[in-house]
């Protein structure tokens, strides 16, 4: 089979440049296109001089639609609404669409899972190896660990540009607790405290936002007893882990039937 033509959208981003690079070095996948918002001052510079490997003849250009057409997915680490922009599209040109952007809505996931019954879709709020058996290792111990006895807090901190709180890898943790504990997240999230927020409500799970720096991304999932704490954590020092973890889901999803899919089906830990 031919190398995986990907095209990656918000090329001249943190990630965008990271998976370019990490695209360059893994076998069986080529950059296919790389696009930018209209009015980007990247417009018409080598994605690749860009990511600092050197010119590949890859142009950044603003028009997704052509580069949709000559590839076989596209790799969107970019926000939200332009994420559901990018979702119909792929759909259109029926390629895989692999989703890191996080802070999406309802509204937005909902538009995405539409998306998905005419391609296929990967989408996790963190595509590294290390988040996903994280994920794994949080929901056995909130199952183990009873609601009564162990309070479930998540802390996380991000380097000062990210824009969405709490990240998208602290709420897929707080998924996996939830899934331990046989109950939905929503409604048992304590997303805020400000004030007099009264005493912790029994089996309710926490989260806790720091931002500074240049922090890639650390995560630690806190089960606190009475007399004891257990802390899993993940810290991410490099952002390459993410665009690995991205490329990988493309080549996992080509030939896929359509569906939306998780890095835990990817990486064979669902
Ligand atoms: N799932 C995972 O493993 C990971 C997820 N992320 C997520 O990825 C997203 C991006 O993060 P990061 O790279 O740090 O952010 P950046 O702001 O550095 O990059 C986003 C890029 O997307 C571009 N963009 C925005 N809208 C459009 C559009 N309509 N068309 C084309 N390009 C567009 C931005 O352009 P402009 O600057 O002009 O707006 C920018 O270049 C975030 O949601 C983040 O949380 C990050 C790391 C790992
Ligand atoms: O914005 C980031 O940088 C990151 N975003 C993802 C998230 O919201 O969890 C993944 C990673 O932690 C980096």
């Amino acid at each position: 089979m031919s190398d995986m033509g990907l095209v990656v959208v918000g090329a001249a981003g943190r990630m965008g440049q990271t998976l370019i690079r990490a695209i360059h070095t893994m076998p069986g996948a080529r950059v296919a296109g790389a696009v930018e918002r209209p009015g980007s001052p990247y417009l018409g510079k080598d994605a690749g001089e860009l990511a600092g490997i050197g010119i590949i003849n890859v142009p950044i250009v603003d028009d997704p639609l052509p580069a949709f057409a000559k590839a076989d997915g596209v790799l969107d680490f970019t926000a939200p609404a332009a994420t559901v922009e990018f979702a119909g599209y792929a759909a259109q040109a029926r390629i895989a669409h692999v989703i890191g952007t996080t802070g999406c809505s309802a509204d937005d996931n909902a538009a995405i899972a539409a998306a998905a019954r005419h391609a296929t879709i990967v989408k996790s709020g963190n595509m590294s190896l290390g988040v996903n058996l994280l994920a794994v290792l949080v929901e056995q111990a909130a199952k183990a660990l009873d609601a009564d006895d162990f309070d479930i807090e998540i802390l996380e901190m991000h380097h000062r540009h990210k824009v969405d709180a709490p990240s998208g890898t602290a709420l897929l943790l707080g998924e996996a607790a939830a899934a331990g504990r046989g109950i939905p997240l929503a409604g048992n999230d304590v997303r805020v405290r400000d004030g007099h927020t009264g005493v912790r409500k029994t089996g309710s799970i926490g989260f806790a936002s720091l931002r500074g720096g240049s922090v890639v991304g650390d995560h630690s999932v806190v089960l606190a007893g009475t007399g004891e704490r257990i802390t899993l954590a993940h810290h991410a020092e490099d952002r390459a882990i993410f665009a690995r973890g991205a490329v990988k889901a493309a080549l996992w999803a080509r030939g896929k039937k359509p569906g939306l899919y998780s890095m835990r089906d990817v990486l064979g830990l669902a």
